[in-house]
């Protein structure tokens, strides 16, 4: 495997922003014309670059700024030798601002979208709405929408897909599906987070000349989670090393049954560079678990009190708790008192949903306790505990984890195919290295197991969710498809491939 590339990280900016960052550099003395020039040319390139065999482009031109891009882009087209068919949404003289000046710059004829043909060969320039989309489609821009997606043709989009929210990647009425998506100066939520990253298709990133401190001077804490976040936060294992200064884990296995899901976190944790594991089983299980295991360790935990002695060896640094468990008072009352004893707490499947019928006290010892625990739901067991921000249709999945996590004062590892992490203090990223065949029976326990190894590595937990997350992602791209989570702890990369000094830190 190749060195891992160090580059600072991709900040996430919402269309919001993105428009406070826009006037900020229009207002430092960059015209604004010349950003949509820079635009209009990317969004050419890549039509250029990925579809040079098309009969032509057919450009798609809304009311604002987007549709701005989409004149740009029409005029570099046709001066590059493509047949461009070009449709606008709104009478063409309603343009104002640079977009009218980009309107006034082109020189072919303008048809009125109920005009359109999909013509086999083209390809669609998608300038409908970007950032500026308010409300849902519907009309003739949805019908429009419904015709390009029935003809199968191939969409470049600018900026964003038309109908996908920049903010929340949600649809708004209907949406395209682009093969490409062109981008400016910042990703938004909406590239990322389904389903807008699925209708983004590959998205291009391009810098169209707005400095970089001037996007760094609206940072909203998010970015696209990349190893320069947290590289330098990994653990170091040095020549003097010994399995204790590199971390104890425990993982508790459920009844006879149910101990599978603690085995394969536990295997994930020793691979993830845990000093030393061990599966805590109740009696019933311990047989089952003893015939499985070598490098992990095993001890018969069944009681509260079983626990209490145990967390009197400082040197247990961290528990996963959850998979497999069984959700009860037993599982409630063990996940308190490690807490509040101070260790870290890897909080997963069952570990969640038993606090589905009051959370508050796991919360009032995490903010007793700060920075101890994370918590990784997926989607359904997040709706268990934190119903009402599951429900609210107004926010993101980021809006959600980022409450969630300071509600909990934990960090919270929101998994799904956009999995994203929220710190209590508001940091956020999202995740988009992870392959689909990673939606299989087991991999969000190894992926407990890898954040609970790199805790007792005294990692920070903001840091250890971010980098459990891409290693899992990376986990199951080298696995490949067809994996079962069986293969994951094996195919989990070595950390020193990762591991950064300061270099990508802003
Ligand atoms: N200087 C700048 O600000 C730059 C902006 N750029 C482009 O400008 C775009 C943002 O431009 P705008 O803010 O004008 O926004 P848009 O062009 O995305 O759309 C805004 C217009 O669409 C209307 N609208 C919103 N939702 C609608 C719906 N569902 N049905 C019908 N009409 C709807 C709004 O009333 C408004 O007239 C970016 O996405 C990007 O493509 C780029 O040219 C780079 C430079
Ligand atoms: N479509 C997908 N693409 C990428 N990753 C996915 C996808 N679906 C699920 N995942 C990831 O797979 C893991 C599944 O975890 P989880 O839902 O807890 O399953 P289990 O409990 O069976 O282990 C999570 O890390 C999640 O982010
Ligand atoms: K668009």
């Amino acid at each position: 495997m190749p060195p891992h590339t160090y580059h600072a990280p991709l900040p996430i900016v919402t269309p919001q922003t993105m428009g406070r960052i826009d006037a900020a550099a229009i207002g430092s003395g960059i015209e604004g014309y010349r950003l949509m020039l820079i635009a209009g040319s990317a969004i050419s390139a890549c039509v250029l670059e990925y579809y040079s065999e098309a009969v032509g482009a057919i450009v798609l031109c809304g009311p604002g700024n987007n549709g701005g891009d989409g004149y740009v882009a029409a005029r570099y087209l046709a001066e590059a030798g493509m047949p461009v068919l070009l449709y606008s949404s709104i009478e063409p003289e309603r343009l104002k601002g640079d977009a009218g000046r980009a309107r006034a710059d082109w020189s072919g004829p303008v048809y009125p979208l109920e005009e359109l043909d999909c013509m086999p060969g083209y390809v669609v320039v998608d300038a409908l709405f970007g950032a500026g989309l308010d409300r849902p489609i519907e009309g003739l821009i949805e019908e429009t929408i419904a015709a390009i997606t029935a003809s199968a043709l191939p969409v470049v989009a600018a900026d964003l897909p038309s109908g996908i929210s920049g903010r929340t990647g949600q649809v708004q009425g209907t949406a395209l599906q682009a093969e490409h998506t062109v981008t400016f100066a910042a990703l938004k939520p909406g590239h990322l987070l389904l389903p807008g990253a699925g209708c983004s298709g590959e998205t291009h990133l391009v810098d169209i000349g707005i400095p970089r401190r001037v996007i760094d001077e609206h940072n909203e804490a998010m970015w696209r989670n990349d190893p320069a976040l947290w590289g330098a936060d990994l653990p170091v294992t040095g020549a003097a090393g010994h399995k204790y200064t590199r971390g104890h884990l425990c993982v508790f296995s459920g009844s006879f049954s149910h101990t599978g899901a603690a085995r394969l976190a536990a295997h994930s944790a020793l691979r993830s560079g845990a000093g030393l594991v061990t599966v805590l089983s109740p009696s019933s299980a311990v047989a089952a678990n003893a015939s499985h295991l070598t490098a992990v360790m095993l001890r018969k935990v069944e009681d509260q009190s079983d626990l209490d002695e145990l967390l009197v060896d400082q040197r247990l640094g961290g528990f996963v708790l959850g998979p497999g468990f069984g959700i009860g008072e037993k599982l409630r009352q063990f996940a308190l008192s490690i807490v509040k004893a101070g260790r870290s707490c890897v909080l997963d499947a069952d570990g969640i949903s038993a606090f589905s019928d009051g959370p508050e006290m796991l919360f009032a010892l995490c903010r007793e306790n700060p920075l101890n625990t994370v918590l990784t739901p997926h989607d359904g067991e997040f709706a268990r505990l934190f119903p009402d921000l599951h429900a609210d249709a107004e926010l993101s999945k980021v809006d959600r984890a980022r409450k969630a996590a300071e509600r909990a004062n934990a960090v919270i590892l929101y998994k799904g195919a956009d999995t994203v992490i929220a710190g209590p203090d508001g940091r956020v990223v999202i995740n988009n290295n992870a392959p689909p065949w990673l939606a299989t029976a087991g991999s969000g326990d190894c992926l407990a197991g890898i954040v609970g190894a790199l805790l007792v590595q005294q990692m920070p937990p903001f840091e250890a969710a971010a980098a459990a997350a891409f290693l899992h992602g990376e986990a199951g791209k080298r696995a490949g498809e067809g994996l079962i989570a069986d293969d994951l702890p094996d195919a989990i990369p070595p950390l020193t491939h990762y591991q950064s000094d300061n270099r990508g830190r802003g």
